[in-house]
């Protein structure tokens, strides 16, 4: 038995990070042709083998600071081995809606078939008209053609931030926002209901724990950051939208999970798509920052009312002031991001703000974020840099490819 169970919970940025859930990109990205990719949401595409070789440094980075990293295929594997998650994971992934009534038995006894791993890979990776055999004779296969996809690929799976944030002792699954990411928050489904190191999480998801799609409350977790554990802070972004937040902070007040939601209102394009990606913790008093935030956001402090009557929200403008408070730190350091406007611009859209504290003080971060980690270093964060050459070509970074599980707590 193990001496030391351990308590799944996340209650900051920053605390000293036990054990996360990541993955390793694969069939996936070789599905994105230059006509799909800006539908699968990659700006280009991937060298697939190079990108597994950067996640793999990746991971032997978090390995070495102690930290238990657990891979999304291999959980999915795990819980496969049940017949009846296997019956569900084949049904939600090949639909009626994507296959058609002619083909979706097919297509459904083709992935019954494979062998545990493999189902894991195509549950992820998708599956072609080609690969069905026979597929090809009837309506659907012959007016899409071969190449077309029964199940669709989700090649940012390797974001596994964005479908599962956890907040406190419990999660948020992603109603996301865009279709091609969609069903990702159904595979996370499936391992935190049946996977038994995830026993009674049901209970502790505050939010997304149905299958309904949300719209318009769409919520990703690339935008939710856990200041403290009192103070979560939320970007309204293209992705996530002020009803899901408002909805997520009633769930989280009622819980008593947290007595604040900083909403930070973010412009709506590509390039800030989720709050991380202009903002991150690097120790309990910093963050990095891309300085165009401070002006381009506005700040709305929600708190529950004393009576239980409407949340209480104020508009605030000081984002600095509103982050020491999220922290509980007299003062905040913000290091921003790259040298001047160029360059700060230039390695935000490499994700130089997207780092992942793998205790107070010390961060994951992209090597080519040159004038960034510099910076960081100067302020006396310790940044242990990761190849990042293929794998940002989807505009993610550290922190969004990594769901932590468990911090130990900052104080
Ligand atoms: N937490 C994040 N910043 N995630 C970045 C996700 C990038 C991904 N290609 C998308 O568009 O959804």
């Amino acid at each position: 038995m193990d001496p030391s169970p351990r308590t799944p919970g996340v209650d900051s940025e920053v605390g000293r990070l036990r054990e996360v859930i990541v993955h390793r990109p694969d069939l996936e990205l070789r599905r994105l042709t230059p006509a799909n990719k800006d539908e699968l949401l990659f700006d280009e595409l991937v060298w697939v083998a190079k990108a597994q070789e950067e996640h793999d440094a990746f991971v032997e980075v978090l390995t070495g600071e102690g930290v238990r990293v657990r891979s999304l295929h291999r959980l999915l594997v795990e819980v496969l081995a049940d017949g009846a998650v296997r019956d569900e994971a084949v049904a939600l992934r090949a639909t009626v809606d994507a296959c058609g009534v002619e083909l979706v038995e097919r297509v459904r006894r083709h992935l019954a078939e494979l062998e545990r791993d493999e189902l894991a890979t195509r549950l992820v990776g998708g599956v072609t008209v080609d690969e069905v055999p026979g597929a090809r004779e009837g309506f659907v296969g012959g007016v899409l053609g071969g190449t077309a996809f029964l199940v669709p690929p989700l090649p940012n799976a390797v974001f596994t931030r964005d479908p599962s944030a956890w907040v406190g002792g419990g999660v948020v699954l992603s109603p996301m926002q865009r279709p091609a990411r969609q069903d990702e928050r159904a595979l996370w489904q499936l391992v935190y209901h049946h996977h038994p190191d995830f026993a009674g999480l049901a209970a502790a998801t505050w939010y997304g724990g149905d299958d309904r799609p949300g719209f318009p409350a769409t919520l990703e977790g690339g935008d939710v950051l856990v200041l403290s554990d009192r103070l979560v802070a939320i970007g309204l972004s293209e992705r996530t939208h002020p009803v899901a937040v408002e909805n997520l902070a009633a769930r989280l007040f009622a819980a008593d999970v947290v007595d604040e939601v900083l909403a930070v209102d973010l412009p709506k394009s590509r390039g800030t798509m989720h709050l991380d990606t202009v903002l991150t913790v690097v120790d309990t008093d910093a963050v990095v920052l891309w300085p165009r935030v401070r002006e381009l956001a506005t700040l709305y402090r929600i708190r529950p009312a004393p009576d239980g009557g409407p949340m209480r929200v104020h508009r605030e403008s000081d984002l600095d002031a509103a982050l020491a408070r999220g922290l509980g730190v007299d003062a905040v350091r913000v290091i921003t991001t790259g040298e001047d406007e160029v360059a700060a611009d230039r390695e935000q859209w490499d994700d130089g703000n997207n780092t992942l504290a793998v205790r107070p003080g010390t961060v994951v971060a992209y090597e080519r974020n040159v004038d960034t980690n510099r910076r960081l270093t100067d302020a006396g964060i310790e940044v242990l840099e990761i190849p990042g050459s293929e794998l940002p070509r989807g505009r993610g970074g550290p922190r969004c490819m990594s769901c932590p599980v468990v911090r130990d707590p900052v104080r």
